[in-house]
């Protein structure tokens, strides 16, 4: 049962999502901790709810990047990660941060990495007038939002979408993939089941993702 320990800012619905593969025993692992930025992420009243230790750590506290991370890897390390999940932390961690969970870090992006990375990814992709968008999971590097994308979905965006709508047909995609690559990851098969999704396309459908075969 591997050891996993969530990092949010806000809402926490693909927080959620995991929480839940966890439950159903999908995702072969444990969320043992929640620590949040933000005292008022609701993520946090989620985690409360399952039962799950929670914590907040506000970067206002501290007086710099590197103190703030050094004191988030002394909480996380408290619960023994096999895995760190970065489910809407809003922060730039520092490369002592992510060296120290060097590929044992994921990040989910509201984007077709390498395209939008940063913030505002919706008004983006509309202001363009792309045709589609869709979210990313990633290893996190010292690069922002530059790590190696282990799955990504694709939804369509229509000419009439505002933020909200497009927000909402990615998170739906967010939902699925996010918890099926920590599965993955989980059953030490993330390399192998990523190179196979790559071959199989890696970007999904707009309906949803592959059918993640059982061993
Ligand atoms: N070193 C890395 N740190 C983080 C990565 C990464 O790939 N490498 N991913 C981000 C997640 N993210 C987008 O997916 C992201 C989060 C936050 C920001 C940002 O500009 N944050 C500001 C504060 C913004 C706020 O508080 O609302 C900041 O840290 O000054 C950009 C992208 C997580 N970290
Ligand atoms: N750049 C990072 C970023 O924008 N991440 C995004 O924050 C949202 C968090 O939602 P949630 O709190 O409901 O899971 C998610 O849509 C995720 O892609």
């Amino acid at each position: 049962m591997k050891s996993i320990v969530v990092l949010i800012s806000g809402s926490g619905s693909n927080l959620q999502a995991i929480i839940d593969a966890c439950n159903s025993g999908a995702i072969p692992g444990k969320v043992n901790a929640v620590i949040a930025n933000k005292a008022d992420a609701y993520g946090l009243v989620r985690a409360s709810e399952a039962g799950i230790s929670t914590q907040v750590l506000s970067h206002k506290a501290y007086q710099d990047r590197d103190s703030y991370d050094l004191a988030l890897i002394d909480a996380i390390d408290q619960y023994q990660p096999d895995l760190v999940v970065l489910a809407g932390f809003m922060r730039i961690l520092t490369p002592a941060f992510v060296q120290h969970y060097s590929g044992r870090l994921l990040n989910i992006h509201p984007s077709l990495l390498p395209k939008y990375q940063g913030l505002n990814t919706y008004q983006r992709a509309i202001d363009a007038k792309d045709t589609e968008h869709g979210c990313s999971v990633h290893f996190v590097t010292e690069q922002l939002d530059g790590g190696p994308v282990i799955l990504q979905a694709k939804v369509p965006l229509f000419s009439d979408d505002d933020v909200a709508s497009l927000a909402e047909r990615v998170h739906e995609q967010e939902h699925q993939i996010y918890p099926l690559v920590v599965r993955w990851f989980c059953q030490n098969r993330l390399q192998q089941r990523a190179d196979q999704a790559w071959l199989d396309g890696n970007v999904l459908a707009a309906n949803g993702y592959a059918n993640d075969d059982e061993d």
